[in-house]
């Protein structure tokens, strides 16, 4: 017997709702018998699926080790709890929620300090004059070690590292740790900035260590059985159906003629496609064209000769073979 394919998602916090909405568009709707303390649940129509309600770091852990085949969680935490993550994990689909940057900051008052050149002078020099390094407050050790150990002062091409440090743990508040006393700079994450300012740090010029954002990943160490090989695909083909239609909008015009060479015209102008092929006499051209080029592209239309140009958001595109399947089964191996 094979167990049911796990979907890991966010239980509390800030991914939680976010990743709860970003199935549901897909129309994949959880379901929890006994109420949002259950940590374990299903998806409405889908049998073969299994969901487990967990922190967003422990999320992280069970993508690793292959306790669970699909997840939702932060790229920071990713890159911090699996070092060798190419070949435990895949990172399928980055979400558009979650932003957060990991940084290095340290306290306003360093006003010579902009960089992490500057930063390993103070580091050399505390050594030098009081015989102690510099405290790191963290609960990102990894990304830490791995950025003081390799990175590129001032955005320029020789690479120095930052020695004499080390790490103080943090396990929350980490921005208040300077005032405090227990270290001078930190590593943490920010996403408006407010936090870093009320603890009158700056984060340094070239001090991003990671730009984060939620994302949905695959395990590449998980039991992948012909059923949950199945499941997952199901459950893929819809996110990418969702997410192919939230990228896009449907244009619709009609021409009397030339309608030929509008859609070559279109396709290198706007990467604007038509999924139906060239209309039949008197149709409409219906076109896929990404968001971002949309007027553009209806102002091209009318000055190719169209009349009457519609626009219209979809629900789901269902493509065959969408990259995002693929992506799972390169990743996996077979089908
Ligand atoms: N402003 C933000 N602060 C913290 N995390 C954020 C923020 N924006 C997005 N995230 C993402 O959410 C993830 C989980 O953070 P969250 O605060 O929900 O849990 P946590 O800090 O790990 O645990 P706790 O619930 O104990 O605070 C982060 O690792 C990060 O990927
Ligand atoms: O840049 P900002 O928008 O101010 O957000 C950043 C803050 O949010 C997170 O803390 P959280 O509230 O999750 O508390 P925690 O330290 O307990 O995780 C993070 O650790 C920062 O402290
Ligand atoms: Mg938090």
């Amino acid at each position: 017997m094979t167990g049911p394919l796990i979907l890991a998602v966010p239980s509390k916090g800030r991914l939680q709702e976010n990743a709860q909405a970003f199935f549901a568009r897909a129309g994949l709707n959880f379901v929890r018998a006994n109420g949002a303390r259950e940590y374990r649940g299903a998806i409405a129509d889908l049998p073969d699926v299994e969901i487990a309600y967990l922190s967003a770091s422990d999320i992280a852990g069970q993508l690793a080790s292959g306790a669970a085949h699909l997840g939702v969680t932060g790229e920071d935490l990713i890159r911090e709890q699996i070092p060798d993550a190419a070949g435990r994990v895949k990172l399928l689909q980055p979400l558009g929620f979650g932003y957060a940057d990991v940084v290095v900051a340290a306290p306003k008052a360093w006003i010579d300090v902009r960089t992490m050149a500057d930063l390993d002078d103070v580091a050399a020099d505390m050594q030098r004059r009081h015989g102690r390094r510099l405290r790191v407050a963290t609960k990102y050790l990894n990304l830490t070690r791995g950025f003081f150990a390799w990175t590129e002062p001032g955005g320029g091409r020789a690479r120095t590292s930052v020695s004499n440090y080390r790490i103080v743990e943090s396990l929350g508040a980490t921005e208040g740790a300077p005032a405090a006393g227990a270290a001078d700079v930190v590593v943490d994450i920010t996403t408006t900035g407010a936090t870093l300012a009320a603890n009158a740090l700056k984060v340094l010029d070239d001090g991003v260590i990671l730009r984060s954002q939620a994302q949905l990943v695959a395990s590449l160490g998980a039991d992948w059985s012909v059923a949950t090989r199945a499941a997952a695909r199901t459950i893929l083909t819809r996110i990418a159906a969702e997410v192919r239609a939230r990228s896009i909008r449907e244009v619709r015009a009609r021409f009397d003629a030339g309608v030929e060479r509008v859609l070559i015209d279109v396709a290198a102008r706007f990467d604007a496609r038509a999924p139906f092929g060239p209309p039949g006499p008197g149709a409409p051209l219906v076109l896929h064209a990404p968001k971002k080029a949309l007027f553009p592209l209806v102002e091209a239309l009318a000055a190719a000769g169209a009349g009457t140009v519609t626009v219209a958001t979809l629900e789901d595109v269902f493509e065959p073979n969408p990259p995002l399947v693929a992506s799972l089964f390169d990743a996996i191996g077979g089908k």
